[in-house]
């Protein structure tokens, strides 16, 4: 509590407003008070007890339960989840007594919260290595993406790309040097899907989903096995890969198009088996297939 914020019935108008009863009690007695019979003298005492006795119960509820009634109701919103009234009324923060000073430390406090509330539900959405996206953040991406895709009535793609032969790369290079693979090639990816809306994500250890919204079956095609080339080209040294002599990675695409309502349980599984197709052929390699209807999967290698 700081110095400057006074008590508040030291208040200056508090103090004023004491003396002025005491004096002009005592100056209606010492001019007439005195001189009235008994009766009346006791009745204008009690008058005057009253007045002061309201006076002060007058400003206890304007400075005391007033303030706190509005606390606790902002307090019952905050908790009941209603945050259009999250800023606390003005006139209780600037209010220079220990009443400002409660509300203005309850109001850091919110704050803070907030803040930290924040952060550790962007620490939920997000990957700690390659700080992409997690399966969560993909989870909350899709319940805004597909109502959106199926109102426009554009095609959804579905890209899973996966390191080829990377328990060979950990076994020989350590974890660390796993860990360091892993973030430069979300580094390609996150160079590759740029538009706002794709979606980006780490599903988990060495294997990474895309979405792409509007995106024609072709052009998430290129884009995979473009990022497919860019990882190769990057030349990190995979020299136990019975594939090629530097890191390389396998995509499956699968795309929905227009008009169909796109299944993401479906599509994820379909690309999937792209992905494991590429991993038969020999890695390395890029395979899309197009989604005719959520339940079939038509093979359309490319
Ligand atoms: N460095 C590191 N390795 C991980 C992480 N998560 C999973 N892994 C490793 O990734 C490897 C995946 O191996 P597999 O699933 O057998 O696949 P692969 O060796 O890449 O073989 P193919 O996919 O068939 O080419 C395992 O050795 C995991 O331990 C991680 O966060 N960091």
């Amino acid at each position: 509590m700081q110095g400057k914020h006074t008590l508040i019935f030291k208040r200056p108008w508090a103090r004023l407003s004491v003396l002025a009863f005491m004096l002009s009690g005592l100056v209606g007695w010492g001019v007439g008070g005195a001189h009235w019979p008994w009766p009346i003298q006791v009745i204008a005492l009690l008058v005057l007890v009253s007045l002061a006795a309201g006076w002060l119960l007058l400003r206890i509820e304007h400075d005391l339960l007033h303030p706190m009634r509005r606390l606790a109701e902002h307090a019952r919103r905050l908790h009941d989840g209603d945050n259009t009234h999250l800023m606390m009324a003005t006139y209780l923060t600037e209010r220079d007594d220990e009443v400002g000073e409660l509300a203005r430390q309850f109001q850091h406090l919110v704050e803070d919260l907030k803040t930290h509330n924040a952060q550790l539900l962007e620490q939920s959405l997000i990957d700690p290595l390659t700080k992409l996206g997690n399966r969560r953040m993909l989870e909350n991406r899709l319940d805004v993406a597909l109502p959106l895709t199926r109102r426009l009535d554009c095609t959804v793609s579905v890209l899973m790309m996966d390191v080829d032969h990377f328990k060979l790369y950990n076994d020989y290079y350590g974890h660390p040097a796993g860990d360091e693979c892993l973030v430069q090639i979300s580094g390609v990816l996150r160079d590759t899907f740029r538009r706002d809306s794709d979606i980006v994500v780490r599903l988990g250890g060495e294997e990474f989903l895309v979405l792409l919204i509007d995106t024609p079956s072709e052009e998430a095609w290129r884009l995979a096995d473009a990022m497919r080339g860019m990882i190769q080209a990057m030349g990190m040294p995979h020299e136990y890969s019975p594939t090629a002599d530097v890191v390389t990675v396998s995509a499956g695409v699968v795309t929905s198009p227009p008009g169909i309502d796109a299944d993401i349980d479906a599509m994820i599984a379909c690309a999937d088996a792209a992905l494991y197709a590429c991993k038969e052929q020999g890695r390395n390699t890029t395979l899309a297939r197009m989604l005719s209807s959520p339940a079939e999967a038509l093979a359309a290698d490319v």
